[in-house]
């Protein structure tokens, strides 16, 4: 890695992503927050977090889904900050519908935002890292769902399942470059996502709105909802010279919900 270690963090504005921006500059990283325009108040109180732990940051606009503007966002990290060591591709969204409704729109809108995000990221950074001479870590956003499919989520476990795939893949052609490609797997984190989740479940079975959370959160064995503190630690460790000789793996982190 550079002198200079800086990471590039999509959906960064909220969530799981400001939870895993802030713990990686408490580790010492300079952090380009990535995320859509529209969430650019979000993302400059992100930047202040950071700003306020000592470190540099800056809010950098993209829609994930575009391959020029994914390698726009690592030029302008590369730029801004000076170096680039690790993207975490984590900006994502969940759809909650029975499969049998499942359209064309629906299947291109998620594939583009969460598997198509993850190959441009993955393609941008190692194209910058090995042009740089750096032995980059790229860590990306699975899910439990990218173990097992869960029912109502079927899109959406399918471009989980995908993003494990992809992870495995690059892992292999990267090794030779010494980059390493992992992804956090977890479990039901207390974000927007699962507010969203939890109110179209209750449109469909009828469950009281926050029914059907609970009801996930109590098959936790840990016994309580994850927060974005507790997948930022796993980024970090991915991120660390602790990981050295980790690739190719998607660490479930969801407080015992699946085992392997
Ligand atoms: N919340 C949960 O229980 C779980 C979440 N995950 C994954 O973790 C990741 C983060 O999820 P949360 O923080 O919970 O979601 P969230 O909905 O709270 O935040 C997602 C962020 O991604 C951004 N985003 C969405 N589409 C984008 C695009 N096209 N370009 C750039 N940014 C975009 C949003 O603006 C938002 O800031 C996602 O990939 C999600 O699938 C995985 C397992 C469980
Ligand atoms: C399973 C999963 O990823 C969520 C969002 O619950």
């Amino acid at each position: 890695m550079s002198d200079t270690r800086v990471a590039l963090v999509t959906g960064s504005g909220q969530g799981i992503g400001r939870g895993i921006a802030l713990k990686l500059a408490s580790d010492g990283f300079d952090i380009a927050v990535a995320d859509l325009p529209f969430q650019e108040e979000k993302a400059a109180g992100v930047v202040k977090e950071i700003e306020a732990l000592g470190r540099k940051a800056f809010f950098t606009p993209v829609d994930v889904s575009d391959k020029t503007q994914i390698e726009a966002a690592v030029a302008a990290t590369v730029d801004t900050l000076g170096g680039f060591d690790v993207i975490v591709n984590n900006a994502g969204i969940a759809q909650i519908k029975p499969f049998l409704d499942i359209t064309e729109e629906d299947l291109d809108k998620i594939f583009k935002i969460n598997v198509n995000s993850v190959v441009f990221g993955t393609q941008a950074a190692a194209k910058s890292f090995i042009e740089r001479g750096v032995k980059g870590r790229i860590i990306s956003a699975a899910s439990i769902a990218s173990i097992k499919g869960f029912p109502i989520l079927g899109a959406y476990s399918a471009s989980k399942f995908a993003v494990r795939g992809f992870t495995q893949v690059a892992a292999q052609e990267l090794a030779p470059k010494g980059i390493t490609v992992n992804a956090y797997a977890p479990g039901i984190v207390g974000t927007g996502m699962w507010d969203l989740i939890d109110k179209e479940l209750s449109k469909i079975n009828g469950k009281p709105v926050g029914q059907n959370l609970k009801e996930n959160v109590d098959s936790i064995a840990l016994g309580r909802i994850e927060t974005p503190d507790d997948v930022a630690g796993v980024v970090s460790f991915f991120a660390s010279e602790n990981a050295d000789y980790v690739t190719g793996q998607v660490l479930l982190v969801d407080g015992g919900m699946l085992y392997n």
